[in-house]
């Protein structure tokens, strides 16, 4: 019996199917993410690792399939339930999707503006709070999301993503366009992250070092759907040619060795 065989998965779904016109980009997939860990999203270009992220997060409305987000069956909820589970839940997109036109602490503040009654000194103070907590220097609130590096804007994106306190973070290739000590230490942000807070962590990535610095499990889309899942060490002993390729190439090989060094 696994390890998860008795708990109840924060994220569980069941015959997804998203189609583009003729292109069919899932079929029949099924993933259980269970509460505390960090699942690393992996797949060939194309496979639908963002669509299945924007599927879960209610951006791409699928042809069939269940979809229950922390006990919540996302087909049959009421708006104040999806509203509920909605605030539950924080998503960093690739290049962080900051509104340009607003201060790093503005952009915090955006998703805190559906909390009823929260005065706007309170939410300038927690929408710091966030800011520190990513690591960024408590001058950077005053920034605007293009006088910031591109490592600076991922943090303040991940401060967005974290300002209502959500149960689950979705992050989309996080690390894509950083340096290898930025992206390095976005690995051990996210991982920090995850442990004090308690956070799932839903995470597309095809950065080799993070999944082995970050991921406790892996998720490998292929074949339409979600093809295998498990740890690191099990990805190495699927006989799958993509899987095997991807886990024993050269990069591979290279990310297994910086891991074994840390
Ligand atoms: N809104 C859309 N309309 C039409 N096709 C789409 C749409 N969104 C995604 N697709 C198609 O669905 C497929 C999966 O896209 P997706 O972006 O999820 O791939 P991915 O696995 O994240 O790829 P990559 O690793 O290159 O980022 C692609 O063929 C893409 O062109």
């Amino acid at each position: 019996m696994s390890e998860h065989a008795e708990k109840a998965p924060v994220i569980r779904l069941r015959g997804i199917r998203n189609q583009f016109g003729t292109q069919v980009v899932h079929d029949n997939l099924d993933l259980d993410i269970y509460r505390g860990e960090i699942v690393g999203i992996v797949g060939g270009s194309g496979t639908g690792k963002s669509v299945l992220l924007r599927t879960i997060v209610g951006l791409q409305t699928p042809r069939a399939g269940d979809i229950e987000v922390l006990g919540v069956d996302l087909n049959k909820a009421s708006e104040e339930e999806h509203n509920d589970v909605e605030r539950r839940w924080g998503v960093m997109f690739q290049d962080g999707a900051l509104f340009s036109s607003l201060t790093v602490r503005e952009n915090v503040e955006v998703p805190m503006k559906q909390i009823e009654g929260l005065d706007a000194k309170t939410r300038a103070a927690l929408a710091d709070l966030k800011i520190a907590l990513v690591g960024l220097p408590y001058l950077a609130g005053d920034k605007y999301p293009s006088e910031l590096s591109g490592g600076m804007r991922k943090r303040a994106g991940l401060a967005r993503a974290l300002a209502l306190d959500p149960d689950i973070v979705f992050l989309d290739e996080p690390t894509a366009g950083l340096d290898p000590i930025g992206a390095s230490e976005f690995d051990q942000l996210i991982r920090k992250l995850s442990r004090s807070l308690g956070l799932t962590v839903f995470l597309v990535t095809h950065d080799l070092d993070t999944l082995h610095a970050t991921c406790d499990r892996i998720a490998v889309l292929a074949e339409k759907k979600v093809l295998v899942t498990g740890t690191m060490q099990e990805m190495l002993k699927v006989d799958h040619p993509w899987v095997h390729s991807y886990f024993h190439g050269p990069r591979a090989r290279a990310a297994l060795e910086t891991a074994e060094k840390e």
